[in-house]
């Protein structure tokens, strides 16, 4: 029997079998062929998780026929196949596994310029034909020779590292790469013009983005030394493949080995057939270890998207990498902005977290996107995520700063959000993580103290002061089923505030009438879930 109230992770492409060990029983695993795009656009309706390769397109179209999806993970690197803004818009985190393949991906370059370099796979296939040809098969060394690598990223400067013990001259052509960077691997950094005249081989390690789609043509072919071999095991569409192919034939190009085609999966091309140039079906991450990696790091990153928690390996989440001492304060940050929420339920103009303490000396870039997510948990419908809680604040043109303070007088750290409304109201709440055993305290409500565990249902009732009244709160609380865990007050002069940290979620047909019967100026339920 399905069990419907587990999130539901589909799987769109064959993944290495480690991926279900890593997800556990805690999701329903469904399956789906992610190239059929109408079985793609029904199934993924009912997905919390979308798992995919290089071969499903996920793109606006999939991001309209979801109702909850959650995160779009891509088992490998190359995320050209996910329209990573139109998941932003729809609140959804979109995460990869970046170093999963890298290994792989540049072992297969080392091999594809190695099997152009000797011609194995044609002198292979002459043995297959029972033909004896040593006389046709004269290979080129690489000792000695210049070898150009553009895009000198992980895998660039895997493949640099690795075929360098070739003794070979290493130059590489990267604009967004320090020439400090390079030297230190030992590689001269160059244009893209002088690497076309100075190398032997080249291997291109470059993302597919507008910028680098069709960066080698046949202008760029002529300008290269005559009888350079070209690898490409990064994108397919970076090199015009007709261009590539004509070179080859005419000897401009000495030979290629290519592992990634303009379209995929493709049985055509004008690559294939061509004396000199080795093709495979793309091959680059196709190992046992890179897809026991991707699967595992996607189905780790997974798991924390669901649970709503930071993701590393998110792409499209400001904010950076979240520190250890930071990570216990993102929930924390959250409730802060909850209360917010309930204390002020239409949209800020400004939320402002001043963050004291040792963790002001913490990169704490992510803790307004926490803010948020609290802040905005009543003023939209749609579900509020670290992915699209800056774009909303945009959207509802609520500014958002952070403030640091070392000094911390009565806390170890303390973070306050401040949010003012519309009409110049400011309200403020401060919390704290506190103890070994890291537990949420809300402190401060509008400049008045409390210690409180910051969980379950918090209710606060803001009423003139007089003797009785907790009483009478807790007799009509009692009356209806509900049980009060924590309490307390806060008085100044004639005014006081009660809070009551109660053990299930109270209607407001039972609050409304308890804060009638004392007088009660505003009565707010928080729901820290
Ligand atoms: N064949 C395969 O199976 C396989 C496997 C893994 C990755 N890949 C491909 O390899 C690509 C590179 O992966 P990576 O992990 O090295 O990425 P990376 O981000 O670490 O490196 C990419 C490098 O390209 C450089 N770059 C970007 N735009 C450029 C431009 N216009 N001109 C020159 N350099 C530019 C960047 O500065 C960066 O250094 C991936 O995007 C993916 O498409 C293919
Ligand atoms: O970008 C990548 O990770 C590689 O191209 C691998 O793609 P694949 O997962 O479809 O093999």
């Amino acid at each position: 029997m399905t069990n419907t109230s587990r999130p539901v992770v589909l799987i769109a492409e064959k993944l290495a079998p480690s991926v279900l060990d890593a997800l556990g029983d805690g999701v329903e695993v469904r399956h789906v062929d992610g190239t059929d795009r109408a079985a793609l656009l029904e199934a993924v309706q009912d997905a919390d998780a979308l798992l995919v390769r290089s071969a499903t397109q996920v793109n606006a179209e999939v991001f309209a026929a979801t109702r909850k999806l959650k995160v779009v993970a891509r088992a490998g690197v190359g995320l050209d196949n996910v329209e990573v803004p139109a998941a932003t818009q729809n609140g959804v985190m979109v995460v990869n596994a970046p170093t999963s393949n890298i290994v792989s991906a540049a072992e297969h370059a080392v091999a594809l310029l190695l099997a152009v370099a000797r011609q194995i796979p044609a002198a292979h296939e002459t043995l297959q034909n029972h033909e004896w040809k040593r006389s046709k098969f004269n290979g080129v060394e690489l000792n000695g020779k210049t070898v150009g690598v553009v895009g000198l990223g992980k895998i660039g400067q895997l493949f640099a590292q690795r075929i360098a013990a070739f003794g070979v001259n290493l130059i590489a052509y990267d604009p967004y790469v320090s020439a400090a960077r390079a030297a230190q691997l030992g590689i001269e950094l160059v244009s893209l013009e002088e690497l076309l005249e100075r190398s032997d081989a080249i291997s291109i390690h470059l993302p597919k983005t507008p910028e680098t789609k069709g960066l080698i043509g046949a202008e760029q072919l002529a300008k290269a030394k005559r009888g350079v071999i070209i690898v490409n095991a990064a994108r397919g569409g970076l090199i015009d493949e007709e261009a590539l192919a004509e070179a080859v034939k005419e000897g401009q190009v000495g030979g290629a080995g290519v592992d990634v085609f303009s379209t995929e999966p493709t049985t055509e091309s004008p690559l294939f057939n061509v004396p000199g140039i080795v093709v495979t079906p793309h091959l680059g991450a196709s190992t046992a270890e890179a897809q026991d990696r991707a699967g595992t790091d996607v189905a780790k990153s997974v798991a924390l998207a669901l649970a709503g928690e930071f993701v590393p390996d998110a792409v499209n989440v400001q904010g950076g990498a979240v520190g250890e001492e930071v990570r216990p304060y993102l929930p924390l940050v959250q409730k802060l902005g909850t209360v917010l929420s309930a204390l002020s339920p239409k949209a800020p103009t400004s939320v402002t977290v001043e963050v004291r303490g040792e963790l002001s000396n913490e990169d704490v870039a992510v803790l307004p996107l926490a803010a948020l997510r609290g802040v905005f948990s009543k003023v939209v419908e749609s579900q509020v995520t670290f992915v699209n809680a800056p774009q909303l604040a945009e959207d509802l043109g609520v500014s958002v700063e952070v403030v640091k303070e070392t000094e911390s007088p009565n806390h170890r750290s303390l973070v306050t959000v401040r949010a003012v409304a519309a009409d110049g109201t400011t309200n403020s709440v401060s919390g704290t993580v506190s103890g070994i055993a890291q537990v949420e305290k809300l402190v401060n409500i509008n400049g008045r103290n409390f210690d409180l565990r910051a969980e379950g249902t918090v209710l606060l009732l803001e009423y003139p002061d007089r003797p009785g009244v907790m009483g009478t709160v807790g007799t009509l609380l009692g009356e209806a089923g509900v049980n009060i865990e924590a309490a307390q007050i806060s008085q100044t002069g004639d005014d006081a505030v009660m809070v009551l940290r109660v053990d299930r979620p109270v209607d407001t047909q039972v609050l409304d009438p308890i804060g009638a019967s004392v007088g009660a100026r505003t009565v707010r339920s928080v729901d820290f879930g």
